[in-house]
């Protein structure tokens, strides 16, 4: 049976014939080689963050104070990563987190589709976001066999939201999530700076420029008339949601409904009684709210009040051991951000999916060395604040 951790044998077997990797495994070099090669106004804006990017790095560090404690003699030879979401069999807790500018983060500007190839080639999951380059449907169509997800942005108009919803229905996508935290656009000094947001520039509009819905509120097709087009997204693109919507928001569909957003277990609490299949305990990376609480710090709250509703779980992931350390606080399921961005803008679609094999193989061995042959192992084992 193959295992991640074979990504290892596969990179130490090619150094033999004088191969090193094209791309580094850890992401430190991988965030200095993509600052070296990306367009300074895309970087700035997936890097950045929200005020001093104090609850980003926050993020990221609060993993180091939570530790786990390996135990010996147990036959790890044979693992299994794979976790149950909504019925179908993941072959591992890991996905691909929304990130809206991906489109632009390949000089192709279809970032979008390579992060479906990379999806395709590795089973990682994709939630494809609103803010897309190509239109949903040629997401979902370079998916290959692995489930794919679809993001909403709450559009203020209703029209516009349930088409969105039929159209990702149609093309497939297994379940619709919901993100809360991004109404308006949190305070973000290094786009401030250089006075520069994509979205008004137009890129990454894509699944509103082809929604019917969305172009009948124009009085010339965006291919005619950009700027028009552009104005009229900045002016339905974020609905202030309150829990009053809920019962709409769950209304729109059959799929399984995600909430994205959720850090409070008041909120998880609520959020389960109008009806959410699974809550995404997440503080979007800190680019919307410079509160300084890591994301992490937040999950076993909400994991205890959702009881036996899954928790997805993001911000702050950077590597294999930070997966298992959430897995180990309860999440289901796992979301990277910004690291598969920068290997999209790297190497595409081949370095979306380097990133992403080398954090399973480093979760894969993990386990195999802490003696915790299967995902309910981890959860079992959990990990303690140090
Ligand atoms: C450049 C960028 C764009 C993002 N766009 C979206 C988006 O369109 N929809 C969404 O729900 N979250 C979006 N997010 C938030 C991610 O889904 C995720 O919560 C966050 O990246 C996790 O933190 P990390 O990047 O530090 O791992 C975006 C994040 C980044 C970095
Ligand atoms: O950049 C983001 O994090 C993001 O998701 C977003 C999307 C649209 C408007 C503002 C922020």
């Amino acid at each position: 049976m193959p295992h991640f951790g074979d990504y290892q044998n596969a990179i130490y077997n090619a150094g033999l014939s004088g191969v090193i990797p094209k791309l580094p495994v850890d992401y430190a070099t991988l965030e200095q080689r993509a600052s070296a090669a990306m367009p300074p106004s895309v970087l700035g804006y997936v890097q950045g963050g929200c005020g001093d990017e104090f609850t980003q790095d926050n993020n990221a560090h609060a993993f180091r104070h939570w530790g786990m404690t390996p135990r010996m003699m147990v036959d790890c030879s044979r693992r299994d990563l794979s976790v149950e979401l909504f019925g179908m069999r993941l072959p591992s807790p890991v996905f691909m987190a929304p990130v809206g500018v991906i489109g632009i983060c390949t000089q192709d500007g279809h970032g979008d589709l390579a992060a479906a190839r990379a999806s395709a080639e590795t089973g990682v999951p994709l939630m494809a976001s609103t803010l897309s380059n190509d239109p949903l449907e040629s997401v979902a169509g370079a998916l290959g066999e692995t489930p794919g997800f679809f993001q909403l942005y709450t559009p203020k108009d209703k029209a516009l939201a349930e088409s969105l919803v039929r159209r990702a229905e149609a093309a497939g996508y297994k379940g619709i999530v919901v993100t809360l935290d991004t109404w308006v656009t949190g305070w973000r000094p290094r786009d401030l700076n250089v006075a520069n947001f994509p979205q008004l520039r137009g890129a990454v509009l894509m699944n509103y420029f082809s929604d019917p819905v969305f172009r009948a509120m124009l009085a010339k097709p965006p291919e005619e008339d950009g700027a028009a087009a552009v104005r009229q997204w900045a002016g339905v693109f974020g609905k202030v949601l309150t829990w009053d919507d809920m019962a709409w928001l769950r209304s729109l569909t059959t799929l399984p409904l995600i909430l994205k957003g959720i850090c409070h277990p008041d909120d998880a609490r609520r959020a389960i009684d109008a009806g959410a299949d699974a809550i995404y305990c997440s503080n979007h990376g800190g680019r919307q709210a410079n509160g300084g609480i890591a994301a992490i710090d937040m999950l076993p709250g909400v994991v205890a009040a959702a009881g036996d509703v899954p928790v997805l779980f993001d911000s702050g992931i950077r590597s294999g051991s930070d997966v298992v350390k959430a897995i180990a606080l309860g999440a289901r399921a796992v979301g990277v951000g910004r690291p598969y961005a920068y290997g999209l803008a790297l190497d595409g679609a081949a370095g979306a999916a380097h990133v992403l094999r080398c954090l399973l193989a480093e979760a894969d061995l993990l386990m195999a060395v802490n003696g915790w042959p299967t995902i309910a192992d981890v959860r079992a084992a959990g990990a303690v604040r140090i």
